[in-house]
């Protein structure tokens, strides 16, 4: 039961919200899209640098430390693994679709180009975050029908309220393709 809610507050379905978010896994959502949204800022610090967009020493590092803190924070660690896999995927894919655009239409690249490491550090505190929060809806993520519903809501108002366009909400799709699907797969992928 979330603490703060009055008991009548909860639905079978768990499809009633905090009239702060309109779901239960908006939290969780709004890192994701914050998180999506650092990879601008990532594609922005290596275009035109010759750096490339995948970087697998980094990759290894960051489930590393996404494994190791998700013990500590008692959260499935392969759940976790598959979850930050989503988001590095997701990263990917913005920062693919940003070099294209980038590079057809110069006069949209951007004119500054802000250091990686700073940035990396902020990603690493959105792992915290993210870590903290996958534990905090663990009860709700093995649900699959009300995880949908939930997921569904947080997403949708999501990029509404972030003016998302495609390509950052195809990489929310992608970056929240595992949140339900910690316990019950649905067979379909
Ligand atoms: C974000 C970056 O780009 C890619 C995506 C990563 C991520 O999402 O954590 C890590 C390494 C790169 O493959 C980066 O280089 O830091």
């Amino acid at each position: 039961m979330a603490t703060g809610a009055p008991a009548n507050a909860e639905t079978v379905s768990g499809t009633v919200g905090t009239a702060k978010s309109p779901s239960r896994l908006g939290p969780l959502t709004d890192l994701v899209i914050e998180r999506i949204r650092v990879s601008d800022d990532v594609a922005a610090s290596k275009f035109g640098t010759g750096s490339p967009i995948e970087d697998s020493v980094r990759e290894a590092q960051v489930l590393e430390q996404v494994r190791n803190q998700a013990e500590a924070a008692g959260v499935n660690p392969d759940t976790a693994v598959a979850f930050f896999q989503d988001q590095i995927t997701a990263s990917k894919i913005v920062q693919k679709g940003l070099f294209a655009r980038w590079t057809a239409h110069p006069e949209e690249a951007p004119t500054t180009r802000p250091d990686l490491g700073p940035i990396r550090e902020q990603l690493d505190q959105l792992t915290t975050a993210l870590l903290q929060e996958l534990k905090d809806t663990e009860e709700l993520r093995e649900r699959p029908i009300a995880c949908m519903v939930q997921l569904a809501l947080a997403t949708g108002s999501g990029a509404v309220r972030e003016r998302l366009d495609t390509l950052h909400r195809e990489a929310l799709r992608t970056a929240t393709q595992s949140v339900c699907r910690s316990s019950e797969p649905t067979g379909r992928r």
